[in-house]
Parts: structure tokens; sequence; C-alpha cells
């Protein structure tokens, strides 16, 4: 019997994307929420009693004649799986792309790739909008693991930094970057930062932050707040999705932050770009939405190069 739908491999998604249409489908998916064409309830979350920590649970439908989707994603959570041999990400997933009409799955796609390549490009979508005509010659990346080597190579794509500071105590090499001993040196002069940890307390303060900088803090869940509560006052905040702030992020408006509203609401002009004076923080969740634009470009792709695996 053969089997009824499509397994797209890792490797074969590496190979088919690309930042470009990465990109393309990213905005697409954070306008989507704006415009109206996107169904994106607020994700479920459940503790296991088992050995590992959670299964998270992201639904998404994208209308668009491009990168429309429906998918749906369990994530998969184990604090233990770095240790294994071969090590293994502590956040896994797959991600069902399911047939519009019937529910039935077309295709199974690896989506260790997909999360990281999403994140990183909405992360650099919203650096688009919310810091543009801003200085952008330095990036600070905290926090070395899958999430923000990706950002940082993501992000160097798009905007060619002239210079990328991560902390010393990091696991990614490349020439382009640059190694400092402690946070504050890694953000004192950036232009961007991205926080992508799994820390439990803050790790950026205020006074390190330079005045108009734009700041993309990913590593939100589950109560984790990376940046201190006078950075997020003094900042413009944004985030991806109402119904994810709401539900969400409930601890960071508990410091008195009021989000500014959602990046697609930027992107398709619904609520002003922030001035040139502004120091702006993009929040990010993460959507199911994300997952369903970059699927069906994968998916396309893997249609035209049937023989990647
Ligand atoms: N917003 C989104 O869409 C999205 C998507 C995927 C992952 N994430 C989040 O991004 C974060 C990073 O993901 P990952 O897969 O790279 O995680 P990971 O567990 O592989 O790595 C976490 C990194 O955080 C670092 N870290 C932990 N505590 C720190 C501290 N106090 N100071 C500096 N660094 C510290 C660790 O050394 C490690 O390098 C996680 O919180 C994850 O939940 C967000
Ligand atoms: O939205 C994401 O891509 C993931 C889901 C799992 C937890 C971290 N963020």
């Amino acid at each position: 019997m053969t089997c009824a739908y499509k397994y797209i491999s890792e490797a074969c998604v590496l190979q088919l994307l690309t930042w470009e249409k990465s990109f393309e489908a990213t905005e697409c998916a954070l306008k989507s929420v704006a415009n109206g064409c996107a169904f994106q309830p607020p994700r479920g979350k459940v503790k296991l009693p088992g050995k590992f920590d959670f299964i998270f649970l992201m639904p998404g439908y994208l209308k668009d004649d491009k990168y429309g989707a429906s998918i749906s994603c369990v994530f998969t959570k184990c604090v233990d799986n770095p240790k294994r041999n071969p090590p293994l990400p502590i956040v896994h997933t797959d991600v069902t792309l399911l047939d519009d009409n019937t529910g039935v799955t077309k295709a199974i796609i690896a989506g260790n790739t997909i999360m990281e390549w999403s994140t990183a490009a909405a992360t650099t979508i919203a650096t688009k909008y919310l810091h543009s005509g801003k200085p952008n010659k330095i990036l600070a990346v905290i926090g070395a693991s899958f999430q923000g080597r990706i950002h940082a190579i993501g992000l160097q794509k798009y905007f060619n930094f002239d210079e990328v500071a991560k902390e010393l105590n990091s696991s990614f090499n490349r020439n382009v970057f640059i190694a400092t001993d402690t946070v504050e040196d890694a953000v004192k002069n950036a232009d961007v930062i991205v926080t992508a940890t799994t820390a439990e307390q803050t790790l950026v303060k205020w006074e390190w932050v330079k005045k108009g900088a734009h700041i993309n803090a990913i590593g939100v869940f589950p109560f984790n707040i990376e940046l201190d509560a006078a950075t997020y006052r003094a900042c413009k905040v944004y985030g991806d999705y109402w119904d994810g702030i709401k539900t969400e992020l409930n601890h960071i408006e508990a410091l008195g932050v009021k989000f500014e509203g959602q990046i697609g609401d930027v992107i398709v002009g619904n609520i002003p770009v922030p001035g040139p004076n502004d120091t702006t923080i993009f929040q990010s969740l993460g959507m199911g939405v994300e997952y369903a634009a970059i699927a069906r470009l994968v998916y396309d792709l893997h249609e035209s190069k049937p023989n990647c695996h």
C-alpha cells in the first residue's frame, strides 16, 4: 500500500527554502491577521505528566492564492534532548498540511527548520517595518542556540549589518560574529537586538539600550521576560496577533505595558509606523499562519522537485 500523503524531510526543506521566498511568505502571513485572511486562534498548551514537558497545538488557516494553506502543528518540548546521542532540539515539531476542502492530510513536513526560518523571517519583517530608515550597523544576538543562530543568519541576509555582536558563552561560530563578555557589552551599541533564550530572568536593561534601537524578543515562552520592565515601559511594543497577546502575554501587560498592535497592522497601514525617536519591541509568539505560509511554499517547491528527499 502506498502512503496516502507526502513526507518532506528536514534535509529536503533545507534544500528547498530560500530566504527571499521565506520573507515574502512570512510577510503575507503577518499581514493576514490584519486583513481578515487568517484564521488564527490562540494555541493550546498541555502540560504532560510524562518524560517530556509539554505539547503545544498550533492550527492555522491562511487564505491567499500563493501562500494559502490549512495546517496543524504539534510541538513537544523535552529539556533532556540536547544530551542525547545524537543530540535533539528541545522543541520539536512537524507540520501537517491539510487539504483545504476535505481536511485530509496532504503532507507531513519536518518542522524544525520551518520553525527556525519562519521565526527569523517574522523578526526580519518586523524589523524592516518598525526600524525603517533607522541605522542598522550593529546587530546584537543574545542566546546562541537554534533561534539565535538562525536569527543572526536571516537578519544578516536582509540587512547586511557591519557587525553582529553576541555573548561569549555562545555556541555558533562564523567569522562575521563578534563575541562579547556580557549582555551589556553586546547590546550597548546595537541598532537591532534579538533575545532568543530560555532565560527565566531578565537579560536586557533599559539603561544599556541605545535609544531608537529595535528589539526582537523571541524567547517569551512560557512566562519569561527577557527585557526588564523599564525597557517595556519606555518602548513602543508590538505583537504578532491580538488573540495571542491577550492569551499569552498577560504577564507583560501586567508590567503596565500597552501593546500598540499587531505587526501586520503596521504593514497594511492600519496603525502608524513608529516615529524616528521611538525605541521599539517586537514581542514574537509565533503563529500557525506563519507555518501555513511556509508549508505551502515548501509543498509547492517540492511539487516542482519531487526527487528531493
Ligand atoms: N517566538 C517564536 O515564534 C519562537 C519560535 C521558536 C522558539 N522560540 C523560543 O525561542 C527561545 C530559543 O529557542 P531555541 O530553540 O534556540 O532554544 P534552546 O533551548 O535550544 O536554546 C536556549 C538558549 O538560551 C540560552 N540561555 C538560557 N538562559 C540564558 C541566560 N540567562 N543568558 C543568556 N543565554 C541564556 C542557552 O544558553 C541556549 O543557548 C526559546 O525560548 C523558544 O521557546 C520562540
Ligand atoms: O511558535 C513557535 O514557533 C514556537 C512554539 C513552541 C514554543 C516556542 N514557539
